[in-house]
């Protein structure tokens, strides 16, 4: 069954926007995961714009101390002060994006294989200390034979150009290239993530036509439907369309 876990990044925007405390990012998260979310997700980006330092402590014990069957991903670009924060957390599972810290948003996957000097140490140190490591890539099969390769335990396969194409002929092509790309995943051991710009609209077709998908991360589009319908009810319908078109 494949996992839906919430990104937090759009209520901490919300509540940044001025000195006060909400909405609770932790609030949120007790919400979301109450309503069925298998996980939460937050991406403390180096300026801090929406998740700061502070939101990664407090969420990390709200999941160990009162949902300790949910899981807690942290993304990030593995520099020294993000491997600090997360190691300091003990998430269930780590997500490397190779984000610029100027960039508007993730936009790109990893060049694994020219990438080595910045992944090798992170993703050991990582594993030493029992974190999951999951590596966000383009949709390409070339990509998880040299995921596997660095130690990677499984890839992200970042889901933008379908999520803004869907329902085109683009956007078809872009589903054939991540149904190639989770297969040749899978062939190469790896478990399958996937993520951004997901919605209620476009993932009935995704999860019919990409195999082997463990756990989606969604956040945008799941925030922008529960200013419209609440979060519990957003994470219930996400769900549903996660459930209903399980790929088989
Ligand atoms: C890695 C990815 O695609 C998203 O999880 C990312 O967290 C989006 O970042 P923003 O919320 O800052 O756009
Ligand atoms: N890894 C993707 C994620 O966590 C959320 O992406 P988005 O739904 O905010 O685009």
């Amino acid at each position: 069954m494949t996992a839906l876990s919430v990104n937090l990044n759009k209520v901490a925007l919300l509540r940044n926007q001025r000195d006060l405390p909400w909405p609770s990012v932790v609030g949120i998260a007790r919400i979301v995961l109450d309503a069925g979310a298998d996980g939460i997700t937050v991406h403390p980006r180096p300026d801090e714009r929406h998740i700061r330092r502070s939101d990664v402590y407090d969420l990390a014990a709200l999941v160990r101390d009162e949902y300790p069957d949910k899981e807690f991903n942290i993304e990030g670009y593995p520099d020294d002060s993000f491997v600090a924060l997360v190691l300091e957390n003990k998430p269930h599972q780590v997500t490397f994006v190779p984000d610029d810290p100027n960039q508007a948003t993730s936009d790109h996957g990893w060049d694994v294989k020219g990438s080595h000097n910045v992944l090798a140490d992170p993703i050991r140190r990582m594993k030493e200390a029992g974190i999951r490591v999951s590596l966000f890539v383009d949709e390409d099969p070339n990509i998880p034979p040299d995921a596997a390769e660095i130690g990677a335990d499984r890839i992200e396969i970042y889901t933008g150009p379908y999520g803004g194409t869907f329902g085109t002929p683009e956007g078809d092509h872009h589903l054939q290239r991540m149904q190639v790309t989770s297969r040749a995943a899978s062939a190469a051991g790896l478990v399958i993530n996937a993520g951004h710009d997901l919605t209620l609209e476009n993932l009935p077709a995704f999860m019919e036509q990409v195999p082997n998908v463990a756990e989606v991360s969604i956040g945008h589009g799941i925030t922008a439907d529960a200013l419209l319908m609440g979060f519990a009810e957003a994470v219930r319908r996400y769900k549903s369309a996660i459930t209903l078109t399980d790929s088989k």
